[in-house]
């Protein structure tokens, strides 16, 4: 039999996207915790987020190919904060189990999560604003979310209409590429998903709210939650200061996000109610407020 451990990070942040997951991973990074590797001709945002369970190409390179990503030189824990994660339960709970010892009972997991219908012009702002400011090359499919055929760049109300809406309704096993990102905001559908996966004390669910009002308390909680003292404090990161930035959400698309994200909330303080997690999470979890 082969005993072999290959080591993986043992702190995985896996979202949700803009959520404020730079700004922790970022305190993380500085108080201690490895960073992924970049490899050449990559982004610089590798160095947060390695992007090995949520692209095809890289999750076939297998076990070892991402294991080399935190193969630094360095000793102590290492971080994989990429936010696209939320969605992989399952190709996540497979590399751990097989890359051996106890790294899947140990293997510790945040997740924060925001008022999808925040969350949402927030994404819809970091891609407009990048199709603006990007060199053409650079931008991928993910960006072209928000061009029209024309190419200028849909407003927030086209967004929810053209991409965000039909995405949302879409079923879960057609959950390519396209539109992925606006069914992150389906919380309770992903986390149930961990749930099943992971031991719920393997678990903390945060709030994006905490990290607004009480950051230092959201330190806490992590600090307890990862067994270790982290020095510094959580900045603002990654924050969209365009003066394109849409701030205020119209009447229209505010409506239709809310009336059909409202059941899925509901069904998600049902879940993490019926499904207590570590001691340090906040409980019951406060409701979305915008
Ligand atoms: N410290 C702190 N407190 C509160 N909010 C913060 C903080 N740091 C970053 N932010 C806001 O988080 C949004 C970016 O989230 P992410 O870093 O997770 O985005 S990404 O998915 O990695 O692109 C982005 O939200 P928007 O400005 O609404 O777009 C950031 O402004």
């Amino acid at each position: 039999m082969d005993s072999r451990i290959v080591q993986l990070p043992s702190v995985q942040l896996i979202g949700a996207q803009k959520a404020g997951t730079s700004a922790i991973a970022e305190w993380l990074f500085e108080g201690g915790f490895c960073r992924p590797r970049v490899f050449p001709n990559e982004p610089s945002y590798y160095s947060k987020e390695a992007h090995f369970f949520d692209i095809d190409w890289d999750f076939n390179q297998g076990l070892e190919y991402y294991a080399l990503r935190f193969n630094n030189g360095k000793n102590g824990p290492a971080l994989d904060a990429t936010p696209d994660t939320l969605t992989f339960p399952e190709r996540v709970r497979d590399i751990y189990q097989s890359a051996g010892g106890d790294q899947v009972n140990t293997v510790k997991i945040i997740v924060i999560l925001r008022d999808p219908v925040a969350r949402e012009l927030s994404l819809y702002n970091h891609m407009a604003f990048d199709c603006r400011t990007l060199d053409p090359l650079q931008l991928t499919g993910w960006h072209r979310q928000v061009k029209k055929v024309d190419g200028s760049i849909m407003s927030f109300e086209e967004f929810v209409r053209d991409i965000s809406m039909p995405a949302l309704a879409r079923d879960e096993s057609e959950d390519g590429g396209s539109g992925r990102s606006s069914r992150h905001g389906l919380y309770a559908n992903h986390l149930q998903n961990w749930f099943e996966r992971f031991d719920r004390n393997q678990i903390i669910v945060l709030s994006y709210d905490e990290l607004c009002t009480n950051p230092e308390k959201l330190q806490g909680r992590i600090q307890s939650f990862l067994g270790v003292a982290v020095p510094g404090h959580i900045r603002r990161i990654n924050s969209n200061n365009s003066l394109q930035k849409v701030e205020i959400l119209s009447n229209e698309p505010r409506q239709q996000l809310e009336s059909f994200m409202k059941p899925h909330n509901e069904r998600l303080y049902e879940l993490l109610e019926a499904n207590p997690g570590p001691s340090m999470e906040q409980r019951p979890f406060p409701k979305f407020t915008m």
